[in-house]
């Protein structure tokens, strides 16, 4: 189904701040005071990585440990399809049914392999509601890749990606890699916006652009793959030999996604 429910889910768990005393200090507290205890769809305690993922740090977890973290953050309104995303990428699953907004933020380590390196994006799910854009807003400023999503079906939420970009620009650091994402392309009776709209503003603002869908899982893979090969090839400023071909690659699996070169 494509149709938003409009439910909220008032809570969150404070569970997703275990591995982050920082954060538990910052944010937790302050939740655990005003809200009900459910977790949030990412925020559980129960997590464990798929078993590739966890054979992956069984086979070198020196390298892992020593190896650089990619803060890479999922924004957008709420609704457009951020959890729902992250939890296709991590777990293969998409859950539909109701809809309940993510409070505050949570994260997900992913390792990504990349020409035979494997890049650990720490990949942060944020609550897309306006309430909580102080809170995203302080986690901008050290993230190394941003994934902005809107809903092919919403036109609002495509609308108010200019004022993301607005965000991104003061509180983000100027290099930061820039994805955006047109998601739910599944839902063709629904569609609001076109693709062609959506490779325009991307253009305009000259950043990467894909349409996604969580629930058919449509490029959902390709868009964190590209984003950790752009942080892959900046980091090692090395020439990344295989750029052309991932946007070939792009077009031709779902001959409706875009991705012109990032920051360039
Ligand atoms: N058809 C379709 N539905 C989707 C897709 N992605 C998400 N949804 C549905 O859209 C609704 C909202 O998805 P969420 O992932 O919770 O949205 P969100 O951006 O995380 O929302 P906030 O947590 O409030 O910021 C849910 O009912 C999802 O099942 C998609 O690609 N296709």
């Amino acid at each position: 189904m494509c149709t938003k429910m409009a439910t909220t889910d008032d809570s969150m768990d404070d569970d997703v701040f275990e591995s982050d005393d920082e954060l538990r200090g910052r944010l937790a507290v302050s939740q655990r005071q005003t809200l009900p205890k459910t977790p949030s769809p990412t925020g559980y305690r129960g997590y464990q990585p798929p078993p590739e993922v966890l054979k992956l740090a069984e086979n070198d977890i020196l390298e892992d440990t020593e190896q650089k973290t990619h803060k890479t953050i999922l924004l957008g309104d709420s609704g457009v399809g951020k959890t729902s995303l992250l939890v296709k990428f991590d777990t293969g699953k998409f859950q539909s049914g109701n809809f309940s907004a993510t409070v505050g933020i949570g994260f997900t380590n992913k390792i990504v392999n990349v020409d035979q390196t494997r890049i650990k994006l720490q990949i942060w799910d944020t609550a897309g509601q306006e309430r909580f854009r102080s809170i995203t807003h302080a986690y901008y400023r050290d993230a190394h890749a941003l994934l902005l999503l809107y809903d092919v079906t919403n036109k609002t939420s495509f609308d108010n990606i200019r004022a993301w970009l607005g965000e991104i620009r003061e509180y983000a650091q100027g290099d930061v890699v820039i994805m955006l994402l047109g998601n739910k392309a599944d839902c063709g009776p629904q569609r609001a916006i076109r693709r062609e709209e959506g490779e325009r503003l991307a253009r305009e603002y000259n950043v990467c652009f894909m349409e996604t869908s969580a629930k058919s899982g449509q490029n959902v893979d390709l868009a964190f793959l590209a984003v950790a090969r752009e942080l892959k090839y900046r980091q090692t400023g090395e020439q990344d030999q295989n750029r052309i071909s991932i946007q070939d690659y792009t077009k031709e699996q779902s001959h409706k996604s875009q991705c012109p070169p990032c920051g360039s």
